[in-house]
């Protein structure tokens, strides 16, 4: 099963290669404007899943909210250590 590690890794190398048809790459490409709509989107859709829609759908929406913190990150080159050093 994938990590948050495993992931952020995983984004870190498809950013670095930008292999052709990757999401990732294309986000990241698209702007930090982009990808924080994305990201107020899935939050959004994270919120309303969990207040009406189960919590097998909430898990696969949170997911795609953590996806989307891990490219706005990269985006910006902020490391997970630097992340980590808030929690
Ligand atoms: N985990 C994810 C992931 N979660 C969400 N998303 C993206 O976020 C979008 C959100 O999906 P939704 O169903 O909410 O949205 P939609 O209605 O289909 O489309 P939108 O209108 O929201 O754009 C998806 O269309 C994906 O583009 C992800 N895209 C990629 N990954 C993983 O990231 C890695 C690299 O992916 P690529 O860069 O595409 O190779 C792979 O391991 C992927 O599994």
């Amino acid at each position: 099963m994938k990590t948050f590690e495993g992931l952020f890794a995983e984004l870190q190398q498809k950013a670095a290669a930008r292999p052709e048809g990757s999401g990732t790459v294309a986000e990241i490409d698209a702007g930090v404007h982009f990808i924080g709509k994305k990201l107020v989107e899935e939050a959004a859709e994270s919120w309303m899943a969990v207040e009406h829609e189960g919590p097998e759908r909430a898990a696969e929406e949170l997911s795609q909210l953590l996806y989307h913190a891990q490219v706005m990150m990269i985006a910006a080159g902020i490391s997970l250590d630097d992340v980590y050093a808030h929690l």
